[in-house]
């Protein structure tokens, strides 16, 4: 079933289209990979995606909602979870806490219970810092975390608000091979119905994780499909010519 669907979707910059006409389809439970050179527009996609930027053009419908204009806050309410390129954590808090503190506002109930919401925030971090096996990172300071442990931390804070889309901005950028491995059983663990989106140059985790992949050049999508299909492409090969990278 259809979660996200993006029609003509364009983003100007003065005079540059950084994104220009994109149609795009992600089901409930999807693993969609964006990739393609630098500059091909894949991080402006997932601005618009999660709201951060606005459109010039086009429409991004949302469990059949029409969320264009939404601002990044709404979106969240309704289940579209993010993370950046670089983890944006407290540093001066615990991972724990990092997790509870996120978990907080997306809580049912009346907000002057306060006691209650505050041990439920503390259980959704506890089974997420569980579900993504960071039990070792939870009672120390996030500034003194690893890059991968702080990824993973900033990964759990998204996922602590139970959202239906995760947006993922290069989660393996910048990765040492053991942190590597461990964000790759992170991301086997997500459940099922959860659809991610997620920009990665990364080949190995993208032919990993991915079931569909979307190339971007220029602003334009240029091929989709598998990870194998995507590999085989000549089109794609040739984009990426000259570039020193491989898709
Ligand atoms: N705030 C901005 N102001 C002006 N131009 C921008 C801005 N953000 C992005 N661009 C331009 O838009 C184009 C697409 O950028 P974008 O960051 O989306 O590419 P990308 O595919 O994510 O690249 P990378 O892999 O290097 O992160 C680039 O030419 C970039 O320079």
């Amino acid at each position: 079933m259809t979660l996200l669907s993006v029609e003509n979707l364009s983003r100007s910059y003065g005079k540059l289209r950084a994104l220009d006409g994109v149609v795009l389809t992600v089901d409930e439970g999807a693993r969609h990979a964006l990739i393609g050179c630098n500059g091909a527009g894949k991080t402006t996609l997932l601005h618009l995606l999660a709201g951060t930027i606005r459109a010039s053009g086009g429409r991004i419908h949302y469990r059949g909602k029409n969320i264009t204009r939404l601002n990044p806050a709404r979106r969240a309410r309704l289940g579209i979870a993010r993370s950046f390129q670089t983890p944006a954590v407290f540093d001066s808090l615990t991972a724990f806490d990092n997790l509870t503190v996120a978990a907080t506002p997306h809580l049912a109930g009346a907000p002057w219970r306060l006691a209650s919401r505050a041990a439920q925030a503390r259980d959704r971090a506890e089974e997420q810092i569980e579900l993504l096996g960071i039990a070792d990172c939870a009672p120390r300071l996030a500034g003194e975390l690893s890059h991968g442990q702080r990824r993973l931390v900033e990964i759990g804070m998204a996922l602590v608000s139970r959202p239906r889309l995760l947006l993922l901005d290069e989660p393996a950028a910048g990765l040492t091979d053991t942190d590597m491995e461990r964000l790759l059983e992170a991301l086997r663990q997500l459940p099922t119905e959860l659809a991610v989106v997620l920009v990665e140059h990364h080949q190995d985790l993208v032919t990993e994780i991915a079931d569909t992949v979307t190339v971007l050049h220029e602003g334009q999508i240029l091929a989709e499909g598998s990870p194998e299909e995507i590999a085989a492409d000549p089109q794609v090969a040739e984009a990426y010519l000259g570039t020193g990278v491989t898709p």
